[in-house]
């Protein structure tokens, strides 16, 4: 997805960002795109100002890429040099400059590593038709040889990466009550239009959040909620910031909420829920409010990161067979020429 680096690039981001019908349709895109992008830019500049002036994804996606590249080199050196780029949906570096850059630099096969461990319609499934709208212009001739990583919510890796960001976190809490601090998942909604279509992303969250709880042999009560719901329309619930106010009300004090459906810093986490929610948890009565860490340049999350691909490069696989089937009420016929141009390359 990116995000914007500075302050000067947000209205680009949600320019883009509402002018995706990936994402969500609007009556007359083109000009909905602009005046909600126009209207909402000072509000969320002053989000990304408040946690530091921007964005730290791309800082945090190309430390991840170099750790990553390096630790390939040497688990696979069969398929040695590994080289990362970065493609963006919404802002620099766009898909399309990657793509020319790529061919500019002689890529002749090449891995798509979606950053969305869980795969919505609206997330990964937009990227992948933007790549394959770039490919289209950019190397006609299908130069480059795809694979894709679509999806990897459940791997043993990122599960663990994420249970020693809990368990940390959990340290922090006096030992008496340690047992009993409650672990909310966080994820980003989805409008219940999307959820209703058939989109994988609600179950493929949910499969996240067992695997950690199995993986951390604990007996705390937790809950998966949802955060960041935007616009008038129904979204799948319940939301972070009720549950914690909730919560509160029913006499929990120690709340660690753990985000789960992204794997760096962003307003999300840094705005959404340290800042905002932290101040509302705060007047609920939850004392002990606390956030496990994102995952950013973790060494076992980049570990992680690598062991997937590698996996992926020795299974020869060209996409997870779960990309052979649309949404049962997808009326997108962006997403079947993109899921026909994947599965047809040849390696
Ligand atoms: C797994 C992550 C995400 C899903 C699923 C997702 C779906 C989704 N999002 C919108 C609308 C907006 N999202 C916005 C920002 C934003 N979204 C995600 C992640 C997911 N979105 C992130 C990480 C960010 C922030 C980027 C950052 O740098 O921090 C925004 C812009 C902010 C705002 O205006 O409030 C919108 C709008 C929809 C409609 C949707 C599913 C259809
Ligand atoms: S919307 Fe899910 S496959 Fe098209
Ligand atoms: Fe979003």
């Amino acid at each position: 997805m990116g995000g914007p680096a500075t302050l000067d690039k947000v209205h680009d981001f949600l320019h883009n960002l509402f002018s995706d019908s990936d994402l969500m349709r609007l009556p007359i895109q083109p000009l909905a795109a602009k005046f909600i992008a126009r209207r909402r830019t000072p509000q969320i500049q002053d989000q990304y100002n408040q946690i530091g002036g921007g964005s730290p994804i791309l800082h945090w996606t190309e430390k991840q890429g170099e750790m990553m590249e390096k630790i390939l080199d040497q688990i696979s050196p069969e398929t040695a040099p590994h080289k990362h780029y970065v493609a963006f949906r919404y802002v620099d570096p766009l898909t399309a400059d990657t793509v020319k850059q790529m061919k500019e630099d002689g890529i002749k096969r090449a891995v798509v590593f979606t950053q969305y461990p869980q795969y919505s319609c609206s997330t990964t499934g937009s990227s992948l038709n933007e790549l394959y709208r770039c490919l289209k212009k950019s190397d006609p001739e299908n130069d480059i040889k795809w694979s894709v990583i679509d999806r990897w919510n459940t791997h043993p890796g990122f599960v663990k990466a994420i249970s020693q960001k809990i368990k940390a976190k959990l340290q922090e809490y006096p030992s008496a009550e340690r047992d009993h601090v409650v672990l909310l998942f966080s994820a980003h909604s989805l409008p219940m239009s999307i959820v209703n279509r058939g989109d994988p992303y609600p179950a493929e969250v949910a499969a996240t959040v067992d695997h950690v709880i199995r993986h951390l042999k604990v007996r705390n009560p937790h809950r998966l909620v949802w955060q960041s719901q935007v616009g008038p329309s129904a979204w799948l619930g319940p939301q972070t910031g009720d549950a914690i106010k909730k919560y509160g009300e029913m006499g929990k004090k120690n709340l660690l909420l753990v985000p789960i459906a992204f794997t760096s810093d962003h307003i999300e986490t840094l705005f959404e829920l340290d800042i905002e929610y932290g101040k509302e948890a705060h007047e609920s009565g939850v004392t002990g409010y606390k956030r496990s860490e994102s995952l950013n340049d973790d060494p076992t999350f980049v570990q992680a990161m690598a062991d997937i691909v590698k996996g992926h490069l020795d299974a020869g696989q060209i996409t997870s067979p779960l990309m052979a089937l649309r949404c049962p009420a997808c009326n997108n016929d962006k997403c079947a020429e993109q899921k026909e141009f994947f599965a047809s390359q040849k390696l």
